[in-house]
């Protein structure tokens, strides 16, 4: 196996995995008495009819099927995480916050998640969420899953370890982890405290982008991806089982772990990428190329070219355009942009973007350097330079972004962004 120990290579390969020899099933998907007792059970991502190329489903082997449970009912913790965006009209404005701290109680990844941002209802099979995660406090005996969407995982700060139905993942800072719609977890914390972002994609599966003419290999290479060998938990007792279904939280409690599944197989999976290797493209000429160029996943809306959400990167990269204001130049843009910074700084932001901070520039919103940077960038000696050390994303989507109410209201919002762009010097015509 070249993937790392414990996972298996490669974007939307058809794995089959067993954690316990002859857990699997040979040469058909749900045999009258599969082995051991376990009980076979489909997950679908896609329609069973979807065409094939863009089918994705897995077979689960599991203990106890995962039908057998109590009545959900409404979940009472986790205030900040899908509250429901506002009703409200939406300024126009854009919007920066600062880091949220990691709260001084006992929080586990579920409680201390906060949505920041969100558009269409999950329900359209449209939109992207983003949140913000800190926690400090294992999930112990409680797991959870997403009917809404799946969640793509940006750790900024301290790693998470994600024992999933379908494999364990060990993500750090500088690496995603997805984990697929339905897909049961539990997060625990190696470091103590962890921090970082989640987009939630409710609309087609996250998917590499086509390379068009950059030709069959670059940017995120399918054999980077690794998705987990099949892991089970056999523990009995009480474990809480919450779930975001149609926006908002819900419990119930079963008394076995949901993460009992002994064997799988199929292209629907967990994953994670170390974004340290993805393939950075840029000018060897002049001008800054769109960030499209940085497209790490992409979600596709039914318009084509126009994504429902797309994943894109800023890594360190060398800059070598002749005759070129190198930083993201101004610009404003119909999709919709939330940033986020996993260390370092981002070269558009001399001020005022840390680690863990977001910015929100919706449909048409006038951004670009700030004025720092842009003097800056203006002067420089445009030698060939390394920008390094750094690691910047963005979530952008054709959808625009309504802030929570949350978002709207906390302290982090920083008062004065728009300062960012103020004392630009006039041209001087002739
Ligand atoms: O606004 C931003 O900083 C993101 C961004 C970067 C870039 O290089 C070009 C366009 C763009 O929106
Ligand atoms: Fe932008």
């Amino acid at each position: 196996m070249l993937a790392s120990e414990g996972y298996m290579s490669g974007f939307g390969n058809h794995f089959a995995t067993e954690a316990v020899a002859g857990a699997l099933p040979v040469g058909r998907n749900s045999p009258q008495k599969p082995a051991f007792g376990l009980y076979a059970e489909q997950l679908s991502g896609t329609a069973f009819t979807a065409p094939r190329a863009e089918n994705h489903r897995s077979w689960l082997y599991r203990m106890r099927p995962s039908a057998e449970h109590p009545p959900y009912v409404r979940y009472q913790g986790a205030d900040l995480f899908a509250p429901g965006t506002t009703d409200e009209p939406v300024a126009p404005n854009r919007l920066r916050w600062n880091p949220l701290a990691i709260p001084s109680e006992p929080t586990d990844l579920i409680d201390g998640m906060v949505t920041m941002a969100a558009n269409r209802d999950p329900t359209t099979l449209e939109g992207v969420a983003v949140h913000v995660y800190r926690a400090n406090r294992d999930m112990e005996r409680r797991a959870f899953f997403n009917s809404d969407g799946e969640m793509l995982f940006i750790p900024q700060q301290g790693r998470l370890h994600l024992f999933t139905e379908m494999g364990r993942i060990d993500v750090a800072p500088g690496e995603i982890a997805l984990v697929p719609r339905g897909v049961r977890f539990r997060a625990t914390l190696p470091d103590g405290e962890a921090r970082g972002y989640v987009a939630e994609n409710h609309g087609a599966l996250f998917r590499l982008p086509d390379l068009g003419p950059i030709g069959a290999n670059g940017l995120a290479n399918p054999r980077d991806f690794e998705a987990p060998v099949a892991a089970y938990e056999d523990v009995e007792g009480d474990v809480e089982l919450i779930q975001k279904y149609m926006g908002s939280l819900w419990t119930t409690t079963i008394d076995h772990s949901p993460l009992d599944v002994v064997a799988w197989h199929g292209n629907l999976a967990p994953w994670k990428y170390d974004l340290a290797r993805f393939n950075a493209i840029g000018t060897v000429s002049f001008d800054h190329p769109d960030p499209s160029i940085f497209t790490v996943l992409t979600s596709p809306s039914d318009v084509p070219g126009r994504a429902n959400a797309d994943f894109v990167v800023f890594p360190p990269r060398w800059m070598v355009a002749e005759d070129t204001f190198r930083p993201p130049w101004f610009h404003r843009n119909v999709m919709s942009e939330c940033m986020g910074l996993i260390h370092g700084a981002y070269d558009a932001k001399a001020e005022g973007f840390a680690p863990g901070a977001i910015s929100l520039h919706n449909q048409m919103a006038g951004h670009g350097p700030d004025v720092a940077s842009w003097k800056g960038a203006s002067e420089a000696a445009l030698k060939p330079h390394k920008i390094e050390g750094t690691l910047a994303f963005m979530v952008e989507t054709c959808w625009p972004y309504r802030p929570t109410r949350y978002a709207l209201e906390c302290a982090e919002l920083q008062k004065d962004y728009d300062a960012a762009w103020g004392g630009f010097p006039k041209a001087r015509l002739p």
